[in-house]
């Protein structure tokens, strides 16, 4: 029989912390997307078991989200050793003495010193944990009070949000399923009718409800977009920046498989991952089509034949940070102002493939008004053929209650939903 590892008295084993702290250092370097880095150390390391990925994660995850206040209370040069054990303590309530079987020489006393640095009375910038540049860009549209707010809902983990295929079962039905037997807890979401909530995140990917296609992982704040673009059966529909389809998928399900939506993507690795879903969605009304450019013969060929073009626009991501806090250390005021021209030139090109009377909705997943009004105010103005449609008339028409004024705006702290941004436009 081989001797257990050693656990120490919050058993954490001493090897599950030693990954811990390997994995902290290579997601710190900020190289690439800190799920991408993660997916790519448990790969390697096939010998960790669940609890040990989930343990790794979660304080990842809760380091990037507190990456500002870390490094306040350790130094800019924190090792991610120092990391590890100061999210441990400061994070997640771990005692000292609770920590004490992992520590080398001189840790004890170092812990010690940080557990007695006060963490009231901090910089706004260090309790929001936002670099500088977004501090910058934020006030400028927002107070203070409002800055911290919207960071403290930003720290906080997502839950998981599943859209229901109604294609293929009820939510009613599927909700008691989850809840009666997988023993999966969870409840409907307030405003998407497809959506529920789940209480914690099981792995889903065995699960039938999701090989039979029943469900799919989806926020409910990306539900609620496809009722504001609300194809109609047999019309054709554009999903500009479709990626790995959430959204195109949708599409094609309130259209009850019926009519035609052209899936365009300029990634093909992402129009890829959309293959499996669309296989498992049971739809035959999606077409997934990759393109060089917005400019894309492809494209033109479309113009001015479509009812309904989605523009769910490569943006910042600031509005997912409780899923992605690394984008927070890892987008640029320069990366954002690259965006916005792109964001730009991408609705423009889009805009072109409209019927007049058709419906054209701008989205991101940013909070950021250079990437959101700024953007469909400066169409509109140079469009007057474009009149901008209220988003809190077109949900109520869908009895979904939620209005956010003309935009669709939505934010953790308010709505519960990662942060997004829509406008719905219509060509005369
Ligand atoms: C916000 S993501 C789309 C997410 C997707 N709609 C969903 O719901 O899962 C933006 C997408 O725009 C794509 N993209 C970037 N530049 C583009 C362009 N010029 N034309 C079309 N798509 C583009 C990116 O590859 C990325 O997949």
């Amino acid at each position: 029989m081989s001797t257990p590892a050693p656990r120490t008295a919050a058993s954490i084993p001493v090897s599950r912390f030693g990954h811990l702290v390997h994995a902290m250092k290579n997601v710190m370097t900020l190289r690439e997307p800190a799920d991408a880095n993660l997916h790519y150390y448990f790969r390697v390391n096939r010998e960790l078991g669940g609890q040990d990925r989930a343990f790794i994660a979660d304080n990842i995850y809760a380091a990037l989200r507190r990456k500002r206040l870390l490094e306040h209370l350790i130094g800019p040069d924190a090792t991610p050793r120092q990391l590890a054990l100061a999210t441990l303590m400061k994070l997640q309530g771990i005692n000292a003495r609770e920590l004490e079987p992992l520590l080398q020489e001189g840790e004890a006393e170092w812990l010690k010193q940080l557990k007695a640095i006060p963490t009231s009375d901090l910089p706004l910038a260090v309790q929001a944990d936002f670099p500088d540049w977004l501090m910058e860009k934020m006030r400028a549209f927002m107070s203070d009070a409002d800055i911290l707010t919207l960071a403290r809902g930003m720290q906080q983990p997502a839950p998981l949000d599943l859209r229901v295929n109604s294609m293929l079962d009820k939510r009613d039905d599927v909700l008691h399923t989850l809840v009666k037997n997988d023993g999966i807890a969870a409840e409907p979401t307030p405003y998407s009718p497809l959506g529920l909530r789940l209480k914690e995140k099981p792995a889903l990917n065995k699960n039938p409800l999701f090989i039979k296609g029943k469900i799919e992982v989806q926020d409910e704040g990306s539900q609620l977009i496809g009722y504001l673009l609300a194809p109609q059966r047999r019309e054709m529909v554009v999903d500009f920046c479709a990626g790995a389809g959430g959204k195109t998928l949708l599409l094609g399900m309130l259209m009850q498989n019926q009519g035609r939506v052209y899936a365009f993507d300029v990634s093909e690795k992402r129009l890829n991952n959309l293959k499996p879903r669309l296989k498992r969605s049971g739809l035959s009304n999606l077409h997934p089509q990759l393109i060089a450019n917005e400019n894309d013969l492809k494209i033109k060929r479309l113009a001015g034949k479509i009812d309904r073009v989605l523009v769910d626009a490569p943006c910042s991501g600031l509005g997912t940070l409780r899923r992605n806090p690394d984008l927070k250390w890892r987008q640029t005021p320069e990366g954002i102002a690259e965006l916005t021209q792109k964001q730009a030139a991408i609705l423009l090109a889009a805009s072109r493939l409209l019927k007049s009377g058709g419906r054209l909705v701008y989205a991101t997943c940013s909070f950021l008004p250079e990437e959101n009004q700024q953007i469909v105010e400066a169409f509109l103005a140079q469009h007057p053929e474009y009149k901008l449609l209220d988003a809190g008339d077109i949900l109520a028409a869908h009895n979904i209650p939620l209005n956010t004024g003309k935009y669709l705006q939505l934010l953790p702290h308010l709505n519960a939903t990662d942060g997004f941004f829509a406008a719905v436009m219509e060509k005369s």
